[in-house]
């Protein structure tokens, strides 16, 4: 009676004997009304409190003045409700973020919850197939809570038992055009829970012009871009080595310049120092006077710029022993960051062999003992495939940009990123919305994130060169 009884189906009857008509007695089990009522009423009484308690703005809003308006008629209710929303609309004038923060988002929340989530939950889970009718019962996730900001819904599910994360994981599509966002990004909070997060807008439909060059000395997380929620997006340069994979005009150039931009200062000062390889000819000869005489173009001169790196690193290795494990960079010894653009010029395209194996031995001895004594590799390449980089796995964080197929997300990414949402084969390869975005996965973190780089432009780099003549 409270949940419908599974009875006989119909169709699975067969009548074996001919001309008799099939019984068919669905079981039923008489509950007395008294025991339906209570039922009926605790459910009740239980969705009112769990409603309130998800929604706590919105029965302040809505119950307090139909409560003001049945106790004491509608005048009082008018004047002891007025002067409440004047106070309202004033701090959501004068303090924006708070008002938005406790009263604006949850309100926002509840109405997406309300119109969208919530009306579209049973038909979207059940075209999805990630609703199951069992013996003619339905069983579907339960949609537990909206959580609402300015760039995006965050939607926590509890999934059916026995049902993984990979099940949602491959319904992303079904799931962003059924409720109506461009994309789905599913992520674990908990054994048999998951948010769903779908973006409303996207702050990085358009390009970020270059970003300030840093007043002050630092090589703390350097700003590039912007993530996907609005927020300034820092990349880590010291202690870890960077690999941003990305196809031609995918824009891996961006994230170098507005990397070397950011660690400008700390260079000035003489607490970072930037060894450019080029093997390209065509990103860092542009602002080659940044690299002084630390930077190279041919094959053979790269070879010895990274042997040079390999022995600034042994000796500090060497001075370091039993006193220190972790570097801070001072004037007697910098961070080293030794930028490599088209690394797979250097690893794999190159004809001659001893100087490919120099060239790679050099490169994972760098990233496999480097980050220990503040020398960092940020190596940018086209190809992600191991015959083309058989050391990508030595970088702890990397950067997937536009990229030509699915599988090469996972290459560049680690297993399972593209699965967890980051479809860098979809973004677009027109340069204006999709030149610089790309999405990161840190050693520290395994959900990839939606970034874009901002553009340092030829006229930027020159100001920088300059800017740095003047300071010498
Ligand atoms: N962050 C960005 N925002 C907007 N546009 C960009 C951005 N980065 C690059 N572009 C545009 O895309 C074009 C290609 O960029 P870029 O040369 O950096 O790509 P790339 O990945 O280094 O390509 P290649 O591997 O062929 O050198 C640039 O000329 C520029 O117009």
């Amino acid at each position: 009676m409270l949940k419908k009884m599974p009875g006989d189906e119909p169709h699975r009857i067969i009548s074996t004997t001919p001309d008799t008509a099939v019984v068919f007695k669905p079981a039923v089990v008489q509950t007395p009304a008294i025991i339906t009522l209570v039922i009926f009423a605790a459910r009740f009484v239980t969705g009112l409190f769990r409603f309130a308690w998800r929604h706590p703005v919105v029965p302040v809003v809505v119950a307090v003045p139909v409560m003001l308006h049945v106790l004491y008629g509608w005048r009082v209710a008018l004047l002891l409700v007025t002067p409440v929303l004047v106070g309202l609309v004033t701090w959501g004038f004068l303090d924006r973020p708070t008002f938005a923060h406790w009263v604006g988002w949850r309100l926002l929340a509840f109405a997406r919850w309300f119109w969208i989530y919530r009306r579209h939950w049973q038909p979207v889970m059940t075209v999805s197939r990630l609703a199951r009718h069992i013996r003619g019962r339905e069983y579907l996730p339960r949609l537990v809570k909206v959580i609402s900001d300015a760039w995006a819904d965050r939607i926590t599910v509890k999934m059916l038992d026995g049902q993984a994360v990979k099940d949602w994981a491959d319904r992303t599509d079904n799931l962003s055009h059924g409720f109506g966002a461009r994309t789905c990004r599913v992520s674990i909070v908990s054994s048999g829970r998951l948010v769903l997060t779908f973006p409303r807008r996207d702050p990085l439909e358009t390009p970020i012009p270059a970003l300030p060059i840093p007043d002050t000395p630092g090589v703390g997380p350097v700003e590039i871009g912007k993530q996907e929620d609005g927020t300034p997006w820092f990349l880590r340069l010291l202690g870890t080595h960077v690999l941003v994979a990305g196809a031609t005009g995918a824009g891996k150039g961006s994230i170098i310049w507005s990397a070397i931009r950011g660690l400008l200062p700390a260079v000035r000062a003489g607490l970072v120092e930037i060894w450019a390889l080029d093997p390209k000819l065509m990103e860092l000869s542009f602002g080659r006077e940044l690299f002084g005489a630390r930077y190279a173009a041919d094959p053979g001169d790269c070879a010895d710029l990274l042997d040079e790196a390999v022995s600034v690193m042994q000796k500090r290795a060497a001075r370091f022993a039993g006193l220190q494990r972790s570097h801070t960079p001072t004037l007697d010894d910098p961070f080293l960051l030794v930028v490599v653009d088209e690394v797979a010029f250097l690893t794999a395209y190159q004809h001659d062999r001893q100087l490919r194996q120099r060239i790679s031995a050099a490169l994972a001895t760098l990233t496999t003992q480097g980050r220990a004594v503040g020398v960092g590799v940020l190596a940018a390449l086209q190809d992600p495939r191991k015959e083309v980089m058989n050391i990508r796995n030595l970088f702890p964080d990397k950067i997937a940009l536009r990229l030509d197929e699915s599988e090469q997300v996972d290459m560049v990414l680690g297993d399972g990123a593209r699965d967890r949402g980051a479809l860098a084969d979809q973004i677009s390869p027109l340069p204006a919305p999709g030149a610089g975005v790309g999405y990161v996965r840190l050693e520290t973190t395994p959900d990839p994130v939606r970034v874009r780089a901002a553009y340092v432009s030829d006229a930027d780099i020159r100001a920088m060169v300059a800017d740095c003549e003047e300071a010498r």
